[in-house]
């Protein structure tokens, strides 16, 4: 295929230029890194203290865009070789982060510098060397529906004003300070807040994307295996987890609390567009997610279940899920948003986007990587003897 004859929305010929991605090592940038290598002629210059997830696409031998992509050993809280990059791409994207909930409320410093402080000098270098940045933010900066403070038989709850989340309408509501869970969400406004303002002020062409729940291969990790043992990952990789090792699903709060997940290559596509239609794109925030896709917690672990049981020929346990208390699961200062549905209104109009894939076909596909991954180094591990301590 000629990949440099491809057009963006207006019609007009796709020029190659050159990505500085800062987080490119990450579940996002793996995906991303793939797709503008297989589809786009565009170079990448990949940032990230790790490389594991895209070591397949820096093998010089196996790939022909071995000359499109290089990796920077890099981390960004203290390297003076960030600035030369950014100068030399033609748009900078920002995906570094810590943003497991896990660490929000255990490590709130950690999060807040990683969030806000250190996605500063990404910011500045943009706006002093006029450099286009699409920055990720999160859905968590909505955090909690205004419907959430209604009485629960309230009619207004059926009500989408109340919990459909809209970019330029919806307020961001958080809980109170000792709630360290918002650390997060917090920190990830006032970075938008500072990317908007340079715009507004100085000229920065910027994009900034908030994902709604992306799942897909390679996200996280599962503990003891690619990843600490004592980790807690988000809930895809927390439930693989459970369904690898045949242990019930543990249910935090009940699974109460509603989400809905857009399927990651579905999300990139999106990612894409903006990439390639700044006109459209520029000075855009857009809720990138599928609002047809919405599950209870409960419901997913039901789902996961029934889908793992299909692709690994392992039959389910009678008693596939237990309930946890926030405290026990993710310690003091744990939160939650309650719902979250993305309005599509902007981003379908500026770029015609929408997401395709159900959220059955998204597991499938996903836990199928999962158990073809990780299931023998799951029964090795298992089968170890423990440690005595005699
Ligand atoms: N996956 C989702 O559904 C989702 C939802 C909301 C927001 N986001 C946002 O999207 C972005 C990417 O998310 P992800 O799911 O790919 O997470 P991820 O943790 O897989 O990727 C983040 C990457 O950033 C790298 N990184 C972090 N700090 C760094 C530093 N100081 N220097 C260099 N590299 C650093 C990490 O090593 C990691 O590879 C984040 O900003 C996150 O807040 C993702
Ligand atoms: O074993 C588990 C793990 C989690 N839960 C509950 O599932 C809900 C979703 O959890 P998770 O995917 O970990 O994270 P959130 O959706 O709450 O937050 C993320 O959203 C976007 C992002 O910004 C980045 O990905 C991040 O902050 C939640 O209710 C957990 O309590 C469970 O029941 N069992």
């Amino acid at each position: 295929m000629a990949a440099n004859a491809r057009s963006d929305l207006d019609g007009n010929p796709i020029k190659a230029i050159t990505i500085c991605m800062i987080g490119a090592g990450g579940f996002i940038g793996s995906h991303l890194c793939e797709k503008l290598m297989a589809e786009t002629q565009h170079k990448v210059l990949a940032v990230d203290v790790y490389s594991d997830k895209i070591k397949h696409l820096l093998e010089p031998e196996t790939n022909p865009w071995s000359d499109r992509i290089q990796f920077h050993r890099i981390n960004i809280k203290h390297d003076s070789r960030l600035e030369g990059l950014i100068k030399i791409a033609d748009l900078t994207i920002n995906l570094a982060a810590i943003c497991t909930p896990a660490d929000y409320n255990t490590r709130p410093l950690d999060t807040i510098y990683s969030n806000f402080i250190d996605a500063l000098p990404v910011v500045k270098y943009c706006s002093e060397n006029n450099k286009r940045l699409i920055h990720f933010s999160t859905c968590e900066v909505y955090g909690k529906t205004i419907g959430s403070f209604l009485p629960k038989d309230h009619d207004l709850r059926q009500d989408p004003a109340f919990y459909v989340l809209k970019e330029d309408v919806s307020p961001c509501i958080f809980g109170p300070i000792e709630k360290q869970r918002w650390s997060y969400a917090c920190a990830k406004q006032l970075i938008e807040r500072l990317v908007y303002a340079e715009g507004a002020e100085n000229g920065l062409e910027f994009t900034i994307v908030r994902p709604f729940n992306w799942i897909g291969p390679r996200m996280d990790f599962i503990p003891g295996i690619d990843g600490p043992s004592e980790g807690v990952p988000r809930v895809l990789a927390c439930f693989s987890n459970n369904l690898l090792r045949g242990e019930p699903l543990k249910l935090v709060d009940g699974g109460q609390s509603q989400r809905t997940f857009v399927y990651i290559k579905d999300a990139i596509e999106a990612v894409l567009l903006m990439i390639e239609n700044p006109a459209r794109a520029n000075g855009h925030i857009f809720n990138v997610g599928n609002p047809n896709n919405e599950v209870t917690v409960k419901q997913l672990a039901e789902m996961m279940t029934e889908v793992y049981e299909k692709v690994s020929g392992e039959p389910s346990l009678e008693v596939p899920t237990i309930d946890v208390s926030s405290k026990e699961f993710y310690g003091e200062g744990y939160d939650d948003s309650d719902k979250r549905i993305p309005d599509m209104t902007i981003i379908n109009r500026q770029l015609g986007w929408n997401p395709k894939t159900s959220l059955w076909d998204l597991l499938e596909s996903t836990l199928t990587y999962q158990h073809r991954t990780y299931a023998e180094a799951i029964k090795k591990a298992m089968a170890k003897p423990v440690a005595s301590s005699s």
